[in-house]
């Protein structure tokens, strides 16, 4: 387990990071959000010992990052912010350098340095020095060595940043195998990845905790949580207001655009009543309305987040 203890960071009077507390257990996925400058990096850094924190501290697999810094950071692999590799380096030689100096020799130290270039699909550039790669690869060569030596904690600071879509859902699809028996936490501004990877969500602003949750439980706090979204072929706007309101239970009707002879709406129930979407399409059904798609909102996490990091 991870256990986050009222991290605080100040840099002279600023306060980067204020009090933070969370635990992460093993086969969590957490993913860490935030705006620029919420403290995010400096959270990891201090998690992971790089930066000695003003107050609190981190206790990895039940070693204390400040009492026990060695038994703590061998547990820990680490992708910092703007991943720093030997540019002049092989991607072999590289991995091979960061194998030995987490103590691995011999076949064991090869089989690791191996084993990671497969796993992390560099098989094809490991000959190749890594001035010479391009961003995306220098970002994996970085994520190769977090990984190498397997470790039980992962912190990642923006994994995919400037990977290319499909490289993007590789290193997810990597992340989301090693999970089940690791405890892994990501930074990342994509909030699709956080949907798609995390079992739980951190949202921090001005270095203080303003959401913990899953990802399903934050959309539900959207305002369109639960709303009907409906697309009719073209259809007469007033006609399709008068119809909706006529449907028990229904709250609000909002014509959000028309184009090209289509009509998109949402219908707010008046609570997140399970059968008001059969109504509505029986009752637009009845009336010859043309529906082309029509659906329950789950809610949007980009809207929550917006809520409560500027709020
Ligand atoms: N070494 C430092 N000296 C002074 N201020 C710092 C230092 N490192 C970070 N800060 C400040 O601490 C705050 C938090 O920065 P941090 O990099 O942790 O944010 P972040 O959430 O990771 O941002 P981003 O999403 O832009 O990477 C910022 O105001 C930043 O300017």
């Amino acid at each position: 387990m991870i256990e986050v203890k009222h991290l605080s960071k100040f840099f002279g009077p600023h306060k980067a990071v204020d009090r933070i507390a969370f635990t992460v257990q093993k086969g969590e996925i957490l993913g860490f959000l935030g705006p620029n400058g919420a403290g995010k990096s400096t959270t990891m850094r201090m998690i992971t010992g790089f930066v000695p924190p003003s107050g609190g501290t981190a206790v990895i697999g039940g070693h204390d990052i400040l009492r026990e810094p060695v038994a703590a950071r061998k547990k820990i692999g680490y992708l910092p912010e703007n991943a720093p590799v030997y540019p002049d380096m092989t991607v072999y030689a590289y991995l091979d350098f960061c194998a030995q100096i987490r103590g691995f020799s011999g076949s064991d130290r090869k089989r690791r340095v191996t084993e990671t270039i497969e796993k992390c699909f560099l098989s094809g550039v490991e000959h190749q020095t890594v001035s010479t790669l391009s961003k995306g690869f220098k970002q994996r060569v970085c994520f190769a060595q977090s990984i190498l030596h397997d470790p039980e904690y992962l912190i990642l600071d923006e994994p995919t940043d400037g990977l290319d879509p499909n490289q993007k859902h590789e290193v997810r699809l990597m992340i989301r195998k090693m999970s089940a028996e690791k405890a892994i936490i990501l930074s990342t501004h994509i909030l699709d990845e956080v949907e798609a990877v995390c079992s739980r969500a951190v949202i921090i602003t001005k270095g203080a905790i303003v959401a913990d949750d899953t990802p399903e439980n934050l959309k539900a706090r959207s305002t369109i949580h639960g709303a009907i979204s409906v697309t009719l072929a073209d259809a007469d706007a007033d006609a399709f207001i008068a119809c909706a309101r006529s449907v028990p239970g229904i709250r609000e009707v909002a014509v959000i655009e028309r184009t090209d002879g289509a009509l998109k709406a949402r219908i707010y129930p008046e609570s997140a009543d399970p059968l008001a979407a059969e109504h509505l399409m029986t009752a637009l059904s009845a009336k010859r309305f043309e529906v082309k798609s029509l659906f329950v909102e789950q809610g949007r996490l980009d809207e929550v987040f917006r809520a409560v990091t500027t709020s």
